[in-house]
């Protein structure tokens, strides 16, 4: 069996697969412990079952106690664990592939911990935890970054100073392993727009898009951190830097005030004052949180704009995510504002999330497809093992 991590601040996601060597079998099991106000509850699926509850009292060490809880109930299934692949969303520009974990590499990986301040440290410290209780398993480290690892060089740049660039303050881009599972969906799907010009949008908690030609990354929107780009739950997206320095000069806030502002504050949360979660927005009857959808809507169709321009036209568009496979009403008002390209939604199809949601007159396909960054991440290391 392999068993996938995807470690939040609070949260520790995870998945297993069968696994007898090589590409990685059915999803067996798969589930969500959670530590907050010194509790740490969660739930596994068997299937489509729920096989256990957990609720226990953890004041210190949130990623010891989760895993030891998991860990202790997997073994108690029978099952034994091969391997332990973990989603790292900052690889920096040394990791461009799956690696192996050793204390070399979780001392690079630390170094990027300012570069993902509200990813990466709780992927090590799950990482670090694991290592102190299982020793001998094998761990592996796969990367959001890694998909955009070898975009043209000039999707790489800001124009900042020459020695930024090779400081390694550059465009990275993230989500990319759900890139790479859509990506290898779609070559199953449609071989030929695979190997064609796609914009994917990856829009969950974090959102972002990425223009993909052969089933490569040319261009995406998130770049140094995964701030950058579209409205998120609770990030801002792309701001004017020269409101950063604004706030800094004029409004007194420090790095830690200002950090919480984008991560935490922004995005749906802060425009909409309501939630950061689009089907409370949906649901809600204040114009703020019809402001706040139209504002990521915009943001979204002005930012498809600039990597089909970047990409010199498109074949189709895919959306994944929370919300791009689920808020129909997303998709709907995407999708006719882009309707000057040869996109036509067939409505009901989109209702019902169907993969197709473009109807047959349309001159252009989108699709819904959903993510598995899990997989992915097993697909990865499988072979390797
Ligand atoms: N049925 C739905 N309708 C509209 N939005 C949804 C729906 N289900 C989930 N979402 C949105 O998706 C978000 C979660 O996206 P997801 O990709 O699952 O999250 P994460 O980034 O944590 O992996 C929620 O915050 C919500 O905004
Ligand atoms: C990189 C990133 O934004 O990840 P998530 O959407 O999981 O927050
Ligand atoms: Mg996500």
């Amino acid at each position: 069996m392999l068993i996938v991590f995807n470690a939040g601040s609070s949260t520790l996601k995870f998945e297993l697969f069968e696994h007898e060597g090589g590409l990685p079998g059915p999803k067996v099991a798969h589930g969500a412990l959670d530590a907050h106000d010194g509790l740490i509850t969660g739930e596994a699926w068997l299937g489509k079952e729920v096989a256990i509850k957990w609720n226990t009292e953890a004041l210190v060490n949130r990623h010891d106690k989760m895993l030891t809880l998991l860990l202790d109930w997997v073994k108690e299934l029978g099952f034994t664990l091969t391997a332990a692949g973990h989603r790292v969303v900052h690889g920096g520009p040394i990791f461009h592939e799956t690696v192996k974990v050793t204390p070399e590499v979780i001392d690079a990986l630390k170094a990027f911990i300012p570069l993902a301040p509200l990813h990466q440290p709780h992927n090590l410290s799950a990482i670090e935890a694991l290592l102190r209780l299982y020793p001998e398993l094998p761990q592996f480290a796969s990367f959001d970054t890694a998909f955009h690892a070898n975009e043209p060089e000039l999707a790489q740049w800001f124009a900042l100073p020459r020695k930024f660039y090779e400081q390694g303050v550059r465009r990275y881009g993230f989500h990319g392993l759900s890139y790479a599972f859509i990506a290898h969906k779609l070559k199953q799907l449609a071989p030929k727009l695979y190997h064609g010009k796609t914009v994917i949008m990856h829009l969950g908690n974090g959102a972002s898009a990425c223009a993909v030609e052969n089933g490569r990354s040319i261009a995406s929107s998130m770049g140094f951190t995964a701030l950058d780009g579209l409205m998120m739950g609770t990030r801002s997206g792309q701001v004017d830097p020269g409101v950063l320095l604004y706030c800094q000069q004029h409004l007194n806030m420090d790095h830690a005030a200002i950090e919480t502002l984008l991560y935490k504050q922004s995005g749906l949360l802060g425009v909409s004052g309501i939630s950061s979660d689009m089907r409370t927005l949906r649901a809600s009857d204040a114009p703020e949180a019809k402001f706040a959808i139209d504002l990521f809507v915009y943001r979204l169709v002005r930012e498809i704009g600039a990597l089909i321009s970047v990409l010199g036209g498109v074949d189709g568009l895919i959306f994944t995510g929370g919300i791009g496979e689920h808020a129909a009403f997303v998709r709907d008002e995407v999708i006719n504002k882009l309707a000057w390209l040869g996109f036509e939604l067939d409505a009901s199809k989109n209702e019902a999330n169907e993969t197709i949601i473009t109807s047959a007159n349309s001159k252009l396909p989108a699709y819904v497809i959903p993510t598995d960054e899990a997989r992915q991440i097993a697909y990865e290391l499988g072979p390797m093992l």
